[in-house]
């Protein structure tokens, strides 16, 4: 992704925070927080003690591909997700780069058991509190896009929210930033943001900078038994893998494929 892109992206997610405040003042979205079902704890359910745990991405298109697959039905996805071995679910919700939406959540949530993550760009207090409302269970906070404070701030919104949150970064400069805002849960994300390309050795030669209480996600480029097993062996805790489960015609196979519950294709 190029740096002009993240800018674009974060510059219509000021937009939809402003639109959003207009529709519901943050008070209201804040009553309805306090009415909602209790959170299911995210990163308890990546906790394998060794076993690594698979975080299944629901997403339809991407700025580096575009659409990933046509015949795209949110929930039955996230059915064969669980059904198959994920440990959690991440739901993108960003509509115009990634085609999702907000309202997937509630529907994802209401069809699984497993926890939800909302994979989001998020900049404001106020998409927090609309996680929570509209059925996540932990949210993402990427260090590249957020100042220190900001970045600290959401992290203990949500926290107060009662939801976790997966705390990324790409830079390795930005790794003594996420540990300095207080992450539990910390995301190396694989993809370079200026040319899409994807590369887990980016997070085999930081894990050992990451301390062994904090649980270690791998995110981005994972397509193969072989990459989760050397993620695997290195003490990484989870996956969170997307595409190349999405462009399997069966997605479920491919999850088990993925963690070796099902020997892989030819
Ligand atoms: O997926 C993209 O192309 C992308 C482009 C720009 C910013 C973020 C992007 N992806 C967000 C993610 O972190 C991934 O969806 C997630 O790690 C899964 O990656 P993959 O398995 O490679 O789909």
């Amino acid at each position: 992704m190029s740096a002009s892109i993240l800018d674009e992206i974060v510059a219509s997610k000021r937009r939809e925070v402003a639109a959003g405040r207009k529709r519901m003042p943050i008070e209201e979205l804040e009553a309805q927080a306090a009415e909602a079902p209790p959170v299911r704890d995210f990163r308890a359910a990546l906790d394998g003690r060794g076993a690594i745990q698979l975080i299944a991405e629901v997403k339809k298109a991407s700025p580096s591909v575009k659409v990933i697959r046509e015949d795209f039905e949110p929930v039955a996805i996230a059915r064969a997700y669980q059904q198959h071995g994920a440990a959690c679910i991440s739901v993108l919700t960003d509509v115009p780069y990634f085609q999702g939406h907000l309202s997937y959540l509630a529907r994802i949530r209401a069809a699984v058991v497993i926890p939800l993550l909302r994979k989001d760009f998020l900049i404001d207090e106020y998409q927090v509190v609309e996680a929570r409302v509209a059925g996540a269970d932990a949210i993402l906070l990427i260090a590249e896009i957020l100042d220190d404070a900001t970045m600290a701030r959401l992290l203990e919104r949500a926290r107060e929210l009662g939801m976790a949150a997966l705390v990324e970064f790409h830079d390795p400069a930005n790794l003594p930033r996420v540990l300095a805002a207080g992450a539990d849960l910390v995301g190396v994300n694989n993809r370079d943001l200026h040319s899409f390309t994807t590369d887990i050795d980016r997070t085999l030669r930081l894990r050992d900078q990451i301390p062994p209480e904090i649980l270690l996600v791998s995110e981005s480029g994972i397509h193969d038994r072989a990459q989760v097993e050397r993620l695997e062996a290195a003490g990484v805790s989870a996956i969170l893998v997307g595409e190349s489960l999405l462009r399997k015609p069966d997605v479920g196979l491919a999850v088990e494929r993925l963690l070796g519950l099902a020997p892989e294709s030819r």
